[in-house]
């Protein structure tokens, strides 16, 4: 059954209802460049990483220009990923609407709004919480912005799985906001999301595949192929259910966050499973949208997890 995109299905119908957006206020389109719901899954991913890095409460005066600061920076990343993206964007349906390709805000005035939002984020990261975390932000968005999405994108199919490591970094971030040092177990949440990026994105890219195959984007289903890219989901999924045991493992955390994790893996997994078995139009899709669930739920359960059973040194 096939898993391309059709003028029916849904994802179509929401650019339509998106061109109704012309008349938008103009802060609007200003904050559809930062990608603002990727962003918040970021910041939730960095809160965590913070929590996790010391019991009890964290202070405000960290948390706050902590989590502003990576705001910011991620906002201005995927602003730069817009400004950079453009041309292509135009030809591909899914972002034909966006605000660039659109003309509704000019390259110079987004460039203007991108310098504010990282110079303001890197200052307050850096005068506020302290000057590593602010590098290493910093280091997301050069990540993100220049290596994946000048150079990266355009050039492998494993362009997510190297370029996946600037999205992962926000539990990172998090953590040294509050320590100001590298810990092997905030590199293990980092490790949690950069194992979940390649099924995350694969599953749209199947969904989208002539999309970038139109602007010449070597995504993986273009390159080597819908079943092949299946393949590597399952696979991925695998090592996400591996890597998801090490934190009860290591003593990082708890039963309930083993039990959160399972669970959701697994569920994971049956739509790995389905996706390259037994394919439906939309299953692509369901899987993309599950993924998001995930990584926001398996959060949420390790926060839960450290507050509600800390763990006694
Ligand atoms: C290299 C790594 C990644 C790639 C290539 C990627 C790609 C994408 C793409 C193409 C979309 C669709 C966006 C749209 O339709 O506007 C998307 C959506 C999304 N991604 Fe990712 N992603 C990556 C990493 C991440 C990370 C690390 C997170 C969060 C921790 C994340 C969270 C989300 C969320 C929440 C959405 C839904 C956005 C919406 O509904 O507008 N992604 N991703
Ligand atoms: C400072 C810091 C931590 C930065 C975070 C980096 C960040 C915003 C990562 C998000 C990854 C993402 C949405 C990639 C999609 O880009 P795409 O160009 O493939 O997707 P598109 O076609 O939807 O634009």
């Amino acid at each position: 059954m096939s898993e391309l995109v059709t003028e029916t299905d849904t994802e179509s119908v929401v650019t339509e209802s998106m061109s109704t957006k012309a008349q938008a206020p103009l802060w609007r389109e200003y904050y559809e460049i930062t990608k603002p719901r990727v962003v918040a899954l970021l910041v939730l991913t960095a809160l965590v990483g913070m929590c996790m890095a010391m019991p009890g409460a964290i202070p405000w005066q960290i948390m706050v220009p902590s989590i502003a600061g990576i705001w910011l920076l991620s906002s201005a990343s995927a602003a730069i990923n817009h400004i950079v993206d453009q041309q292509i964007d135009a030809k591909m349906a899914r972002t034909s609407h966006r605000p660039l390709p659109n003309g509704r805000i000019t390259t110079s005035k987004a460039i203007v709004f991108t310098a504010m939002l990282s110079l303001i984020g890197f200052t307050m990261l850096y005068v506020w919480v302290n000057p590593l975390t602010a590098w290493l932000t910093l280091s997301g968005l050069v990540g993100y912005s220049v290596i994946y999405t000048m150079y990266l994108k355009r050039a492998t199919p494993q362009n997510i799985t190297i370029g996946g490591l600037a999205g992962a970094i926000p539990p990172l971030l998090g953590w040294t906001s509050v320590t100001n040092e590298i810990h092997p177990h905030a590199l293990l949440l980092v490790l949690l999301v950069f194992t979940w990026t390649p099924p995350h994105f694969w599953a749209l890219a199947i969904h989208r595949r002539d999309d970038y195959a139109k602007v010449n984007i070597p995504m993986l289903p273009v390159t080597h192929g819908i079943n092949f890219t299946k393949t590597q989901i399952l696979l991925y999924t695998v090592l996400l259910f591996i890597v998801g045991l090490i934190p009860y493992l290591v003593e990082m955390s708890n039963w309930l966050y083993l039990i959160g994790a399972v669970t959701l893996n697994l569920i994971f997994l049956a739509y790995a499973w389905k996706l390259k078995f037994n394919a439906e139009k939309d299953t692509a899709m369901q899987t993309f949208r599950f993924s998001i669930i995930h990584l926001m739920v398996l959060f949420v359960v390790l926060l839960a997890d450290h507050y509600l059973l800390p763990i006694n040194p």
